[in-house]
């Protein structure tokens, strides 16, 4: 059964200020539908399936994380059956920007196909697909989903883990992400005096501030400050934000080597943060990269709430490719995917899950030019980050501390904790050139002036563990 079918009186609601405008939204799943090669069947029935969604709130009020959809209810919309995961092989939607041989081309691609493996349990195949071809489109008996047995651990670990990239570039976010959203302006001082120390814990990239407007986000007003007090670092790339050309301009005046421009899969995203629509956004973004090209300036290019909004709920894939590839193709070098809220799951199946939504970004923009940049609000950044990994991304944005959050987005939590980034790679034997000690002294550094304990439970356990061995 569709879930189109299955949802005849699925009713998505937009609060226009005055009264409630409704609005069908089978659509937007029928687009989610596409992205899997599953039949679904629904045990919820429509009226628990409703989901609420509000657009535009007002501008001087911060989005509620209360307007997504609860993830129970998704939970409820979405039960398959056991057996339902199944090749259709007619129907791939999304699942198609997997064939064609498209593999991790990051640098440590995998370039080995599986053909034997397949053979035995994909029969229906006409090509060549790595492991996240099986599993997006498969389900149970595929590599992810099969019970491992004393026998196949090696050769299932081996597989897991072969596009996992052996360095990985992290975009350290903390002094701008991170610091936008404190409740207390951090002085000047404090916030050079925290990239001087991200840096020196060897981060290659600290993103430093945003030329936004001062009315807009007055935590980093000063950012022409924070940029002369730090232009004599070297050796790192210390990126700023810049919502125009306003911005671009200040930016470059102030001393800015890179930037970075953010729009939104979502519309009432867009509106609320940056006051224009996404094609308005991308026509100022144009301008900038224009201006920046000029200038060898070097263009990082955002795209928020690639999963959810805090207003709209659940994102589809197709907007947050249609958003990447247009920042690509105006000469953004790299584009970063950020889940602003932090609800995304690493599943395949379902809404709000990382999966579809690369697997459709991977389809339109090179896979070496994305970022992945996970909110934390429900402790799934780092599942996300490892399967972002898995699917061949090797570059991830963290905060150190795990500060930070949107204004726009009120109930977002901040960004995954740089330092359990790290223990995570160095779990996994991946190179991140970053040292443990030094970054931990960033983060107490901060959580100190703040006023508040790491939100990095790696730090925390750390500091538990060392004052354990002093006693
Ligand atoms: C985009 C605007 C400026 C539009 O804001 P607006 O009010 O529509 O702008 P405007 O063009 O009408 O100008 C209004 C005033 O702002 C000034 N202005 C205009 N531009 C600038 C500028 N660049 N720098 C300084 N001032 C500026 C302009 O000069 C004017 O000043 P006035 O005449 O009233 O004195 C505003 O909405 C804004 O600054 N928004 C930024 C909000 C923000 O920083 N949000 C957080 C970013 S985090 C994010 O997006 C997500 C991300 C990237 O982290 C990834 C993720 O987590 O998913």
């Amino acid at each position: 059964m569709e879930l189109a079918q299955a949802l005849p009186g699925h009713i998505c609601s937009s609060w226009n200020g005055y009264g409630m405008k409704e609005a069908r939204v089978v659509d937007k799943f029928s687009a989610a539908l596409s992205s899997y090669s599953c039949k679904l069947f629904l045990l919820a029935t429509p009226v628990t399936a409703a989901i609420t969604c509000t657009t535009m709130s007002s501008l001087e009020e911060p989005l509620g994380l209360d307007k997504l959809p609860a993830l129970s209810n998704i939970d409820q919309v979405y039960r398959f059956s056991s057996g339902a995961c199944r090749p259709v092989p007619e129907d791939m939607g999304m699942g198609n920007c997997w064939i064609e041989g498209r593999s991790c081309s990051s640098s440590n691609s995998c370039k080995e196909d599986f053909g034997e493996y397949e053979k035995d349990h994909v029969t229906w195949r006409r090509h060549k697909r790595n492991l996240f071809q099986r599993t997006s489109s498969l389900g149970r008996g595929s590599v992810a989903c099969r019970n491992m047995t004393e026998n196949d651990t090696g050769e299932s670990k081996y597989k897991l883990f072969k596009c996992v990239p052996k360095y990985v570039k992290i975009v350290e976010v903390g002094p701008r992400d991170g610091l936008q959203n404190e409740k207390t302006v951090v002085p000047t001082s404090v916030k050079v005096k925290l990239i001087h120390k991200l840096v020196a814990s060897g981060l290659a990239v600290v993103e430093a501030t945003s030329f936004v407007s001062p009315k807009w986000v007055p935590q980093l007003a000063d950012a022409k400050d924070v940029m002369e007090a730090i232009q004599n670092l070297e050796g790192v790339r210390l990126p700023v934000l810049t919502p125009n050309l306003k911005g671009f301009e200040a930016a470059v005046a102030a001393g800015a080597k890179e930037v970075a421009v953010f729009a939104s899969a979502s519309e009432s995203f867009s509106k609320s943060n940056i006051n224009c629509s996404i094609e308005e956004s991308l026509v100022r973004y144009l301008a900038v990269t224009s201006a920046a090209k000029k200038l060898s300036i070097p263009v990082r290019g955002y795209v928020s709430c690639v999963v959810g909004c805090p207003v709209e709920g659940y994102i589809s894939p197709s907007k947050v490719a249609y958003v990447a590839k247009e920042l690509h193709n105006m000469g953004c070098f790299e584009i970063s995917l950020g889940d602003t809220v932090g609800v995304a799951t690493p599943g395949y199946v379902g809404i709000g899950t990382v999966l579809p939504m690369l697997d459709a970004v991977m389809a339109v923009v090179p896979v070496e030019k994305l970022a992945v940049h996970f909110h934390d609000t429900y402790g799934q950044s780092l599942p996300n980050i490892l399967l972002s990994l898995q699917m061949g991304i090797s570059t991830v944005d963290s905060s150190v501390s795990g500060l930070g959050g949107c204004p726009y987005a009120k109930g977002a939590s901040g960004n995954v904790a740089t330092e359990d980034v790290v223990y995570m790679l160095n779990g996994l034997g991946v190179k991140t050139n970053v040292d443990m000690g030094k970054l931990l002294s960033a983060g107490e550094y901060i959580s100190q002036f703040l006023g508040r304990p790491s939100g990095s439970k790696t730090a925390i356990a750390i500091s538990r563990r060392d004052s354990r061995e002093c006693s």
